[in-house]
């Protein structure tokens, strides 16, 4: 499929609004990556969110190219555009208890269940959806803000995040996310990323002087693209950073991105597992704006967040209240914070002034001068008693306690 250039700007989701993303300071960024469809063109009416349906995804992709997508509705606009009064006369606005709906992909009125994801058609997260999902409507967004409020906006029913990588670690600024946004996690989906050089047909890997992707996997691929002594440029997301290889026909540029993305976008694979470590599994969780019923019917993971006063011991009596009970911790540290020298399963962040801001708004009597935060996965279900028991027991010990979910552990997908 050959890209074409049009005067219309692409149906890529747009740009951050909040915090941008770190990256590696050897990336570059490229700033008008995104560039904004005309105010008019995103002024849409509520019916026609409608049509983001994918019922042409393949189309739309292809069309997506030659600037024709009809789907090129950008979630942010309509966020813009229609805040808060959505669905208000929708009886489907009502609060739904999860459990009846959520091991199956329609909700109660026959719908396709719409799941959010950040990135274009062709990204991981929208696999990780599917995997969730099997017959969901993904939704892309251009960032993860964006998606965590289409779900509290009543816009789309869950949101699919990256929250850690086995190679590169924790995705600090989306366990942020998490924190500030009210929403409950569901769900976790693990997926073996395998990443893929993709460049223009007839285009050599010598030809390449630059390579396009999301700052994880440009971190993933480190050793390959050191080797091919590539410059790094880091984008919102991978399947973004093949659609913009594609679309400007760029002759020295490649992309790190999935054999998904370069079979939507018409690009050529030069080569396959490019990634550092072949066992390379990203977790992404699931949210949706109420929490599923915890069931015992099968291996449950609880997920919490908490902050503790300071004070010797403090972090081995936190723990304890888990060891005691014989529960397993489950999160894997990769960052190495004050504490988590010592405990490599747990993952101290230093507080952040706006997540301090909005615990402070919601919880009387939060501890502002406690600098640390710390998210413990563990393996057990909200309904099984030693869980409320050493949850009853942390609360005493700690400063804030905030349960973020509680979920079916997931299995590792290819
Ligand atoms: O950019 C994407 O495609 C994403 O979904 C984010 C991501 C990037 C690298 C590994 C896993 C997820």
């Amino acid at each position: 499929m050959a890209a074409t250039t049009t005067s219309r700007a692409p149906a890529t989701p747009l740009h951050n609004r909040i915090n941008p993303k770190p990256w590696p300071s050897n990336q570059r960024v490229i700033s008008n990556f995104n560039p904004m469809i005309p105010r008019s063109e995103r002024r849409r009416t509520l019916a026609v969110l409608a049509t983001l349906r994918r019922d042409n995804r393949d189309d739309e992709s292809h069309n997506a190219i030659e600037g024709k997508n009809k789907n090129s509705i950008e979630l942010q606009s309509l966020l813009e555009d229609f805040p808060y009064e959505l669905n208000s006369k929708d009886s489907n606005s009502l609060p739904r208890p999860l459990t009846s709906t959520y091991f199956s992909n329609s909700v109660s009125d026959g719908s396709r269940l719409r799941v959010a994801y950040q990135g274009v058609h062709g990204a991981y997260s929208e696999t990780a959806a599917e995997k969730a999902y099997p017959n969901c409507e993904a939704v892309p967004c251009g960032q993860f803000d964006t998606a965590f409020e289409a779900v509290e906006r009543w816009l789309v029913d869950r949101a699919v995040l990256p929250i850690e990588n086995s190679l590169g670690g924790s995705i600090h600024r989306n366990y942020d996310l998490v924190l500030r946004h009210r929403l409950h996690i569901v769900g976790e989906v693990k997926l073996a990323i395998r990443h893929c050089l993709l460049a223009n047909h007839g285009i050599k890997v010598q030809d390449l002087k630059r390579v396009l992707s999301h700052p994880q996997a440009l971190a993933q691929c480190e050793n390959t693209l050191t080797r091919l002594g590539m410059v790094r440029e880091a984008v919102d997301d991978t399947a973004g950073a093949a659609k913009f290889v594609a679309f400007h026909k760029l002759n020295d540029t490649g992309a790190v991105a999935s054999s998904t993305a370069a079979r939507i976008y018409g690009m050529n694979i030069l080569a396959e597992d490019i990634q550092d470590d072949s066992d390379n599994v990203t977790r992404f969780l699931v949210l949706a704006r109420e929490p599923i019923i915890p069931g015992t019917d099968r291996l449950f993971k609880t997920s919490i967040v908490f902050s503790l006063e300071e004070g010797p011991g403090m972090l081995f009596k936190a723990l304890a209240v888990f060891a005691m009970r014989d529960i397993n911790l489950t999160k894997l540290c990769s960052f190495l914070g004050n504490f988590c020298c010592l405990f490599l399963l747990i993952e101290s962040r230093p507080l952040q002034k706006q997540a301090l801001q909005m615990l402070d708004d919601n919880n009387n009597g939060f501890p502002k001068r406690f600098p640390y935060l710390f998210y413990v996965d563990f393996e057990a279900s909200m309904a099984d008693q030693k869980a409320q028991n050493a949850l009853g027991h942390l609360k005493e010990i700690a400063t804030f306690l905030r349960v973020l979910g509680s979920y079916p552990a997931g299995i590792t997908m290819s």
